[in-house]
């Protein structure tokens, strides 16, 4: 039933959304070496465990698929593949978030990077029912430089595959600052914003997107469920949040999920949205996600029409597009 649902998914990240059969498969095109070759070996390196402690654990799983997203081909075929699987569960249109810098280690430039992701969007898009934009995420942990370099690069290709800038990686109290001038130059540019906050610290951080860095969108904001002031300046500005239940158990965003926000927030009118964040990683879908919030949760398919329109509103597409998509519910 919740497989056939018409979908959208404002949160998702390419190098955590890999197939673990095609990681294999481009290393040994590639001659890359794995740790292991067998499927289910993959898998379990690039599943994060059940025993999580922390986004920073959390965040390890990323090294082995970004291993084999060094070239053109392999970028392409990856982002092919993860909208090969979300058409397969009806997702129709999804934002697909990664790094430019992390991909570079074949020389690629940056801008060679984005066209090759944006490429394997568009060779999907040809043959299903689904539509993709990308979102650039630029990493906290590093250089204002190279968020810069993301900036620069990805700008000719606003509104032709490319709509927005983040920030992600780990989350430290009070990171906004350092990356103000940056975003605020995207923001100049055109590219709309959408920031990692109050996932692993406090409220503030969501405070601090919003405020200093113009986000129109928060990727989590759980806690600003412990802070009423970030809670109201969400609210009361429109922002939406990119919510991820199983990421923010696994990364203990949340200590128990019966007190996972999202349906409260959505009572009070909050503009919420329900995303996976990473397929491969926490290995789920969105049909999963769905699942998990219906089965565990008094929420019927009346709301979950108000969360896709929410999702139709929060997306960064064209009108066009937000047209192509209410025709679905
Ligand atoms: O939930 C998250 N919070 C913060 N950073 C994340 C999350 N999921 C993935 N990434 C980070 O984003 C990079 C680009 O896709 C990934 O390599 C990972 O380090
Ligand atoms: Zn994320």
């Amino acid at each position: 039933m919740t497989k056939k649902l018409p979908k959208i998914e404002l949160h998702c990240h390419l190098d955590g959304s890999v197939r673990a059969n095609t990681i294999i498969d481009i290393a040994k095109n590639e001659n890359i070496t794995l740790p292991s070759f067998d499927e289910n070996e993959i898998k379990k390196l690039v599943q994060v465990p059940e025993d999580c402690t922390s986004l920073n654990e959390y965040l390890k799983r990323f090294d082995l698929p970004n291993m084999i997203m060094q070239t053109k081909e392999g970028l392409e075929r990856v982002a092919f593949e993860l909208l090969e699987d979300a058409a397969s569960e009806n997702v129709k249109y999804i934002e697909i978030r990664f790094a430019p810098q992390l991909h570079t280690q074949g020389g690629l430039s940056f801008k060679e990077i984005i066209q090759s992701v944006i490429n394997g969007i568009n060779k999907a898009e040809k043959i299903y029912d689904i539509r993709g934009n990308v979102i650039l995420s630029c990493l906290r942990h590093m250089s204002v430089e190279d968020a810069d370099l993301t900036v620069e690069s990805g700008k000719e290709f606003l509104n032709k595959g490319v709509v927005a800038i983040d920030l992600a990686g780990p989350e430290e109290e009070g990171f906004a600052v350092k990356f103000k001038s940056v975003i605020d130059k995207a923001r100049g540019y055109g590219y709309k914003v959408t920031i990692h906050a109050g996932e692993a610290a406090s409220g503030q951080n969501v405070i601090d997107a919003i405020k200093l860095l113009g986000a129109q969108r928060i990727g989590h904001g759980v806690r600003i469920k412990d802070m009423k002031e970030a809670y109201d300046l969400v609210k009361n500005n429109n922002v939406v949040l990119e919510m991820c239940p199983t990421s923010n158990i696994q990364t203990k965003a949340i200590e128990d999920f019966k007190q996972y926000p999202l349906l409260d927030f959505y009572k009070d009118d909050i503009k919420v949205t329900l995303n996976t964040d990473n397929r491969t990683v926490s290995n789920i879908d969105l049909t999963d996600e769905i699942n998990l919030i219906s089965d565990n949760f008094k929420f019927n398919n009346k709301d979950y029409k108000k969360i896709y329109l929410n999702s139709i509103d929060a997306t960064f597409a064209d009108e066009e597009t937000k047209a192509w998509l209410r025709a679905f519910i």
